[in-house]
């Protein structure tokens, strides 16, 4: 009978956008060796034709995985996204493809709000524009516009993994901390719940932004929002480029209601390093701007590598979905003995009843089962006996309802 379950060479991986090469070692030492790796993104034609014969797809923030570009990965068996973000993946066309798609969730937390401290005090001491000017032959040595951090009122919009962490970083300054957040958040030090957005805006010296890209998120700083700051403060967004309106910005930046900012993230960012970075904030010399390198250091590259690699490894090995952000999350221990099958369906009802009652008919012995579903789909992991596995395969690709199986010996 046919072999349904592949050899560990034959699983392709591919690997963009220069992720650590800590993560190549971790699929090595798992055993695979066909591993594809790009140190940059690919042009949406290559991705394209790249992805085709692609089981696992490594990616950072830029490559977009769009529903098209899903559709036509037909081998598709998970996706890992080495960083925090997921928003450049459409999630919900790869669970209804059967697809998990994992991320690392802290690792590069601790880079973020370090460099956003950094920033806080550069900022407040008017550093970004005195650093322009120096480098064009001037000389701005004055007090003027130029503060220290302790004592400031630090607004955190977004208090998850980054937003909570600078705050404690920024309290050890001497500043105060308040932020917004759409859950009620237990605060760490001295921070403050704000219930509202605009209350923040109107406190806050230093506004900094950590929510993740969502359809409420988008351009919640906008005119209005900015005209709540209070004259002379800062705005500093590391989040995602959507969340501000960039040309609102710019302008209140031009009006001096703003005295400056920092921006890492941007509506449309470059596709590669050698493409020209457009922005309407360039020539402002009171705005650090940065390439999106928030996350960008090798410590925290190093520790997403393994960590993104490992869940796309144990889940290839072992069924183990846990952590997926668009999945049902099954935790599995390695097995032996037996063969493990995987079962991806739409989530209606009797599909278990259904596989059960075709196992028991061709005497196919169930040694373990688990279920855990989404309203969208359901994931069975079942463990038969080595000899049997085959027959179940089958069995279970004829259950209507469908969508993706895997056998794992
Ligand atoms: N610049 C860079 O290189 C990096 C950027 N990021 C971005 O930072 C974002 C935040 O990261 P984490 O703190 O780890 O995420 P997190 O999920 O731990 O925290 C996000 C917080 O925002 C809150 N939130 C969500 N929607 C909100 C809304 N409409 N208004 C107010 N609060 C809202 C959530 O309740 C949560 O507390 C990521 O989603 C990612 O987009 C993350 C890492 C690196
Ligand atoms: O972790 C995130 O969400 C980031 O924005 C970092 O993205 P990057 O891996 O640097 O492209």
């Amino acid at each position: 009978m046919a072999k349904h379950s592949l050899d560990k060479d034959k699983i392709k991986i591919l690997l963009l956008e220069g992720v650590h090469q800590s993560a190549v070692d971790v699929f090595e030492r798992a055993g695979y060796t066909n591993i594809e790796y790009h140190k940059a993104s690919l042009a949406e034609d290559e991705l394209h034709a790249a992805v085709k014969d692609a089981h696992f797809i490594g990616i950072r923030s830029r490559t977009q995985l769009t529903e098209e570009v899903l559709s036509q990965a037909d081998k598709l068996v998970g996706i890992g996204c080495f960083c925090i973000g997921t928003n450049q993946v459409n999630l919900s066309a790869a669970e209804k493809l059967g697809i998990p798609v994992f991320n690392a969730p802290f690792s590069n937390t601790r880079s973020v709000a370090e460099l956003v401290l950094g920033e806080i005090i550069m900022l407040l001491r008017g550093i970004p524009q005195r650093n322009a000017l120096a480098h064009r032959g001037g000389w701005l040595k004055s007090a003027s516009g130029s503060y220290e951090a302790r004592g400031k009122t630090l607004g955190v919009i977004g208090y998850g993994h980054i937003g909570t962490q600078l705050g404690i970083l920024a309290e050890t300054l001497g500043m105060r901390v308040i932020f917004f957040d759409i859950e009620d958040k237990l605060p760490l030090g001295n921070a403050q719940q704000v219930h509202s957005l605009q209350q923040v805006l109107s406190l806050a010296d230093v506004v900094s932004l950590h929510v993740p890209e969502t359809p409420q998120t988008k351009e919640m700083i906008g005119f209005e929002e900015l005209a709540c700051m209070r004259k002379g403060s800062i705005l500093i967004n590391a989040s995602r480029g959507t969340v501000v309106d960039i040309d609102a910005l710019a302008a209140s930046l031009k009006e001096e209601h703003l005295a400056g900012a920092a921006i890492d993230v941007f509506p449309v960012e470059p596709k590669s390093n050698d493409d020209e970075f457009l922005s309407p904030l360039r020539g402002l010399d009171n705005v650090l701007l940065t390439p999106h390198v928030g996350g960008s250091t090798a410590e925290a590259q190093e520790n997403i590598g393994v960590e993104v690699a490992g869940k796309l490894a144990k889940y290839s090995d072992n069924g183990s979905t846990m952590t997926a952000v668009n999945f049902p999350e099954v935790s599995l221990a390695q097995h032996s003995g037996t063969s493990r099958l995987l079962h991806i369906h739409h989530n209606r009802p009797g599909i278990l009843i259904q596989i059960n009652s075709a196992f028991a008919e061709k005497g196919i012995n169930i040694a373990a089962q688990y279920l855990q579903t989404t309203s969208e789909i359901g994931y069975v992991v079942m463990e038969v006996d080595s000899d049997q596995a085959e027959d179940a395969l089958v069995e279970l690709q004829a259950i209507e309802g469908t969508i993706r199986t895997r056998l794992l010996h």
